[in-house]
């Protein structure tokens, strides 16, 4: 007989030695056994039903996450700005539809949902959507349209769209759907075709600009080179446009530009016209034209900008230099061609602006060596090249009453480099601030320091005027070397009141109250030396020395001193001969009543040792020897 084990094992325990069976005994064990086996069975169905409400809400869960993510997929397809569309594979029958799809079709979704392209398009259009589609449904690769003008939709013609449509299959392979994204580019490309517009065009003029210059040239030589042609590089720079700013302001100033280029465009018969810089233009002239119509192209130009341009009211006057480089005889690359129309038109500044100049052989090394010079003049004042030579200014009587403080550059190499050729260098760069300052500050220290207190002139820039603070310059050096303001004079020339006149005026001012002495520089050889006389009160007038070297040669320079001196006279302003070389000339000046000289004469620019007696330092010596 088989037992279970549980039951022989509770017999066994109610069995005594004696093998006797105690009924109470086995009762009670069975009894707990079965309440036990009940506890077991309730714990186990508890466990199991929580493990099936688990389950439950897993699933919810789930369910609840799909829902979600079906939802949000919906409203991602939804908003994408870019059209979506699902079809039927088999008929092309619309199933999908979003907002930017119904933007892109113009209708509705229930207007296409559920329907064929027949249904819903023109015959023409409904034909090429369909033989898409079963393109797409018959080859199973996708289709892809990039930068097609649209042909369906409301927004008109002139949108731009790329568009994929591709195949989805189902669990089987058979094609299911043909899903479809539609994106509009218009903005896109009207923006990137604008940035690259902006890339290569002046955002004043809109003239293409030095890049877009650049690239041209590099065709036009690619073509010459094939064609064997050649073709003429014109390099401009507007003259005295800095005047323009300066009077105006730069809102009037950029009108003007404006103008300006708008000018020069009509003017340029069709030729690629750039502007490469503040006020230089670049112009690139048709294949194979003539020397002289280049020459009259180009005096066309110089004519047109030289006309006064009016701007809202102002009226103003530039002018037009211009260098030419032709193609090959002047340069077979980029490089050369642009250097020598660059050298060329530093020729045409130079010969007095306005003007045109050809490329010739020789110009480049006046360039190069200027640009060489520049480099040298940085680093003249650290490396101690400077000098100040002084040059003494007499009464008719021969009596000395000052000095006139020149300028000298012993350059290393060339030795002395003269001030009319790096003055102009020093200005270009603004070097000449702190150039004129040392002029001035090594000055008045000497000047301080001479036992006869005698009076000194030095030249200032223009540029000093219109940058830099000039008055606290001569303030502070004044003070730190003890000179007395009554000692020291200024000389100017017209220039400086060519710019902003008003502010160069009232700086004179300042200047004059502290009693420094204003000199005008060069009278007779400027434009308006007679009006600016009027306009501010000089202490003195220095005739310029070409009048002076042409006293006993032309008559007319004769008169001319005459006259200045007789306004002078009139005025009341003492006048200062320069350049007074001979005895012939010292004497017509001092029958003319002129009061003060300065020249070979009585002596030239030297260092101040060898003026020692003048300054009274012999005298003072012999004294107190
Ligand atoms: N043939 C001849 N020449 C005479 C005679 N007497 C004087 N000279 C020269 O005439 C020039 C007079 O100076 P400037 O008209 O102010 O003309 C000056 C002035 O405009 C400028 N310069 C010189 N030093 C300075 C300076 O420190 N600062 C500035 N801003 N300009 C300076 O450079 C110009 C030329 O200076 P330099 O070559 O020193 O030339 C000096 C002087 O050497 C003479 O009898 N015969």
């Amino acid at each position: 007989m088989t037992m279970h084990r549980l039951l022989a094992r509770q017999i066994r325990q109610s069995t005594d030695e004696a093998g006797q069976v105690d009924m109470a005994r086995l009762a009670e064990l069975v009894s707990t056994a079965y309440e036990e086996s009940d506890g077991d069975r309730r714990r186990t169905d508890r466990a199991i039903k929580l493990m099936i409400e688990e389950l439950e809400q897993t699933h919810k869960r789930a369910e609840q996450d799909l829902s979600r993510a079906r939802e949000f997929l919906d409203s991602i397809i939804e908003n994408i700005p870019i059209a979506v569309f699902a079809k039927d594979a088999k008929d092309s029958r619309y199933i999908l539809l979003n907002r930017a799809g119904e933007e892109y079709y113009g209708m509705p979704r229930e207007a296409m949902l559920g329907r064929t392209p027949q249904q819903i398009f023109p015959e023409d259009i409904a034909r090429v959507v369909n033989e898409q589609d079963r393109r797409v449904v018959d080859s199973g690769t996708p289709m892809l349209l990039e930068g097609h003008v649209l042909e369906v939709g409301v927004k008109g013609h002139d949108r731009v769209v790329n568009s994929r449509k591709l195949l989805v299959r189902d669990n089987g392979g058979a094609p299911q759907y043909l899903v479809g994204v539609i994106e509009d580019v218009t903005e896109r490309i009207t923006n990137e075709a604008r940035i690259s517009h902006l890339a290569h065009h002046d955002a004043l003029t809109d003239l293409p600009n030095r890049s877009a210059f650049n690239a041209e040239l590099d065709q036009r030589l690619g073509r010459a080179q094939e064609a064997s042609t050649s073709f003429a590089v014109l390099s401009l720079d507007l003259d005295r446009f800095k005047d323009v700013n300066d009077v105006f302001g730069h809102p009037v100033g950029d009108m003007m530009m404006r103008a300006a280029a708008e000018r020069l465009v009509a003017e340029a018969d069709g030729a690629f016209v750039a502007r490469i810089g503040g006020d230089e233009f670049m112009i690139l002239m048709p294949d194979d034209i003539r020397r002289e119509d280049v020459l009259s192209l180009a005096e066309r130009l110089v004519e047109a900008i030289g006309k006064e341009l009016e701007v809202d009211d102002y009226l103003s006057q530039v002018g037009l230099s211009v260098g030419i480089a032709v193609y090959p005889g002047d340069g077979v690359d980029a490089a050369a061609l642009l250097a020598n129309a660059d050298s060329a038109l530093y020729r045409a500044k130079r010969e007095g602006r306005g003007r045109v100049c050809f490329f010739e052989t020789g110009m480049d090394r006046e360039l190069r060596d200027r640009r060489l010079l520049q480099h040298d003049l940085r680093h003249a004042l650290e490396q101690s090249e400077f000098q100040v030579y002084f040059q003494p200014q007499a009464r008719m009587d021969g009596e000395i009453i000052g000095f006139e403080a020149l300028l000298r550059w012993n350059h290393p190499v060339r030795g002395f480099v003269p001030p009319d050729q790096f003055i102009p260098l020093a200005e270009e760069s603004g070097l000449i601030i702190e150039i004129g300052d040392w002029v001035l500050r090594e000055t008045c220290r000497q000047a301080a320091s001479w036992p006869r207190p005698l009076q000194v002139a030095v030249n200032l820039s223009p540029v000093q005027f219109q940058t830099g603070d000039l008055e606290r310059s001569i303030h502070q050096i004044l003070l730190e070397t003890g000179l007395a303001p009554t000692r020291l004079e200024v000389e100017i020339t017209e220039g400086v009141l060519i710019g902003d006149f008003t502010r160069a005026l009232n700086l004179l001012r300042r200047l004059k109250a502290l009693g420094i002495h204003i000199a005008m520089d060069d009278f007779g050889t400027g434009y308006s030396s007679l009006s600016y006389l009027q306009s501010f009160p000089f202490d003195k007038i220095k005739i310029d020395r070409s009048f002076i070297l042409n006293l006993e040669a032309t008559p007319q320079s004769a008169e001319i001193v005459r006259a200045v001196l007789s306004l002078a006279h009139a005025l009341h302003i003492p006048v200062v001969a320069e350049g007074v070389e001979t005895e012939a000339q010292r004497a017509f000046l001092q029958r003319e009543a002129c009061e003060v000289m300065q020249g070979y004469l009585i002596g030239r620019p030297e260092p101040i040792e060898r003026y020692a007696d003048l300054i009274g330092i012999n005298v003072e010596r012999r004294r107190y020897a």
